[in-house]
């Protein structure tokens, strides 16, 4: 077994997720139903939400969510051509990353926040693969309001169906080991209405 593995054990409410080239934990009650309507609330009024341009394939689109990065002084954080002004650290976003350090183990140095407004946004297949979350990010992401659809799909093993999680208020999705370099991963748009949903995914950059 591996260090990234024994971790999700010690961490008794991360349950594994077991697929091939990755190391994937959930924990559906990291926060409950009633804490995370309260950082719900609170994160939607006080984040400096964003729409950011990007560049994909070299044409301009706009994301179609919006997003904010907040973290240590001196990161700099780009994808898609794109470099996010950073904004520090809030009390509330401190408590949620304290809380997530005790059960993975691990230390972030940054959040990028996705604010889905409705079901007509989403985030379309990737990984997160930056050169400066170095070779097997650990991610750890947060969900707070409208229960989404995480995918996940294999980059070279077509013969792995595509694996969807359900991402409820209150749950914890920790992506490790070689997760980014063999999986990637979408949030769909849906047809039926959908209420908001904020992500939080806690993210260490290298170099700083
Ligand atoms: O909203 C999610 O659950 C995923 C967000 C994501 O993949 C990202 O921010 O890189
Ligand atoms: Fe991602």
């Amino acid at each position: 077994m591996n260090e990234t593995l024994d971790l999700f054990a010690a961490s008794g409410s991360l349950e594994s997720i077991p697929l091939p080239d990755a190391e994937i934990g959930f924990a559906r009650g990291f926060y409950t139903g009633e804490q995370a309507a309260q950082y719900m609330e609170q994160l939607l009024n006080e984040t400096a939400w964003r729409k950011e341009k990007i560049q994909v394939w070299g044409k301009e689109h706009w994301q179609p969510r919006l997003t904010a990065w907040y973290g240590d002084a001196g990161s700099n954080y780009s994808y898609s051509g794109l470099t996010l002004e950073r904004h520090p650290w809030t009390p509330a976003l401190l408590e949620i990353k304290h809380d997530v350090e005790a059960i993975s183990g691990h230390h972030f140095n940054s959040v990028l926040l996705n604010l889905y407004r409705d079901e007509n946004d989403s985030v379309g297949w990737h990984a997160d693969n930056e050169a400066e979350l170095g070779r097997n990010p650990v991610i750890a992401s947060v969900s707070l309001g409208q229960t989404r659809t995480f995918k996940l799909r294999h980059r070279n093993k077509p013969e792995l169906k595509t694996t969807s999680i359900q991402l409820n208020s209150g749950s914890l999705l920790l992506m490790a080991g070689s997760t980014q370099r063999f999986w990637q991963h979408a949030v769909d748009k849906e047809r039926q209405p959908m209420e908001p949903r904020i992500n939080l995914t806690f993210r260490h950059i290298a170099g700083w």
